[in-house]
């Protein structure tokens, strides 16, 4: 039997406000190549108990037989996640780490050539960035430089409203634990991250050294002898035991943005992703949108336990009847049918430009990126230009926006069928940022590269 909607409402508040109750987040792991990210995610896992000691020994191996030793630490993320076993194909990865206080949704993004993509349906979902940089001789350099990742994910992530940020300064034992080389980082990148958009009381650097376990969990060890000569403060996971929740609007209408579909043969269909509004609860009627198709929610797991009910900020898997799979797609919005989330086709957005070549102008040919969905789309009207820093107007009706503008711009999908015809040319489910952040966020994209990010600011129809 389904309890009220209120009473759920109810319990989940209560739940929420209960002392002592771990309260859950997401962040998305970001920086260059080679930074260090998945090595300090394995190491990280492993030390929380996350990562058993026959997985450890089995990484070890299989990369020393490969001949990447080094990497084997990475292995512990990219190999034998539960969902590999089960033999889906994940955007990301998805690991949960357990800390006093939170319980961290680790979004990682797999793979390196088209990394760019794999970490924006990361970053849509976070509301944290784990910066990692690599503070060797050179190569921090080349990871912040005009080409370099580090500028273009943090930029990424602040236009898709990530907030808060932790830069864990990686692999200073190459660097003999120097504290003026992390002050050099942290002095170069602080400038950087007020000009992107982080409020500094919103910023949190941190000494590591992910290969030797250095101040994740801890620096009670000899490797970190020289970092404890000058380093007094928290280590990484007492600052990721700090980071301020995401505010759980469990009064708004539910909507759950899918972001991934299994169809497996015993269990049947499935989705999984981040509840991004509201509560459900099993034996619930969702409407699956776009389109006319309607679910009824048969289980709801949260981290494999089956749970009655779920509130926004969570992550869940809920395994469906009484629809054909057919009709659930990476990118459809599951909501109350009396309820859904509005269906877009023009719409305006706060944009922010990255660092392009080619400027865009109005009539440009793009391709909106929106819960891991990419639709083809033209900027319609380039209605102005913004300041950042004030948000007031710059210029209005601009002729082109070139790199680094920030602009409100209208956006209309273009009339194709995409992904199968699933998502219709009658548009997509979009909501305002200010309705509701997660399913307010959009990517631009022209021929496969990411040129502008930002938030719906109105929806035209
Ligand atoms: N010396 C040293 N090497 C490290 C440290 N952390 C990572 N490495 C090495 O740096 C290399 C890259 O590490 P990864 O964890 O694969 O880096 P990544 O950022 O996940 O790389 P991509 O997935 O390619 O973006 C590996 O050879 C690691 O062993 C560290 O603290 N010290």
């Amino acid at each position: 039997m389904a309890l009220a909607k209120e009473k759920v409402i109810e319990e989940a508040r209560k739940l929420l406000e209960a002392e002592g109750i771990k309260k859950s987040i997401s962040i998305v792991v970001i920086g260059h190549v080679d930074a260090g990210k998945s090595t300090l995610m394995g190491r990280l896992l492993y030390d929380l108990g996350r990562l058993d000691e026959k997985t450890k020994r089995a990484n070890e191996k299989g990369s020393e037989n490969i001949g990447k030793s080094s990497f084997s630490w990475a292995w512990g993320l990219d190999g034998t996640t539960e969902e590999r076993e089960r033999g889906i194909t994940m955007d990301i990865a998805q690991q949960a780490l357990m800390t006093p206080n939170r319980l961290i949704t680790v979004l990682d993004a797999p793979g390196h050539k088209d990394f760019i993509p794999n970490m924006i349906s990361g970053a849509s979902q976070a509301d944290c960035a784990l910066l990692v940089v690599d503070s060797s001789t050179g190569e921090f350099e080349a990871g912040f430089q005009r080409a370099g990742q580090t500028r273009e994910h943090l930029l990424l992530v602040r236009s898709l409203g990530v907030t808060q940020v932790v830069v864990a300064i990686n692999k200073l034992d190459q660097v003999e634990w120097s504290q003026a080389r992390y002050k050099e980082i942290e002095d170069l990148l602080k400038p950087f991250l007020v000009q992107t958009g982080f409020h500094p009381s919103k910023t949190t650097f941190v000494p590591v050294g992910a290969m030797q376990g250095v101040n994740l969990a801890g620096r009670d060890m000899e490797e970190a002898e020289e970092l404890n000569v000058w380093y007094k403060g928290p280590t990484l996971v007492d600052i990721l035991d700090k980071l301020t929740p995401p505010v759980r609007d469990i009064l708004g209408p539910m909507r759950l943005p899918v972001s991934n579909v299994f169809k497996g043969q015993r269990t049947g269909a499935a989705v999984s992703g981040r509840i991004s509004g509201g509560v459900m609860q099993v034996g619930e009627k969702l409407a699956v949108l776009p389109g006319e198709e309607t679910a009824i929610v048969k289980s709801i797991e949260i981290e494999q336990d089956s749970v009655p009910w779920a509130a926004s900020g969570t992550n869940v898997t809920l395994y469906l009847t009484a629809i054909d799979p057919i009709h659930l797609n990476v990118g459809s919005v599951l909501c109350p049918p009396n309820n859904p989330v509005p269906i877009a086709a023009s719409f305006i957005a706060k944009l922010i430009v990255f660092d392009i070549q080619i400027p865009i102008t109005a009539g440009t040919a793009v391709e909106v990126f929106h819960h891991s969905k990419d639709l083809p789309a033209t900027t319609v009207k380039l209605i102005s230009t913004i300041d950042r820093g004030s948000g007031k107007v710059i210029k209005k009706n601009p002729r082109v926006l070139t790199k680094g503008t920030s602009a409100e711009v209208q956006i209309d999908l273009r009339n194709a069928q995409v992904g199968g015809g699933i998502l219709s040319s009658r548009g997509i489910p979009l909501e305002t940022f200010a309705a509701n952040k997660d399913m307010g966020r959009v990517l631009i994209r022209r021929g496969g590269e990411t040129i502008a990010a930002g938030v719906v600011t109105e929806i035209l129809g």
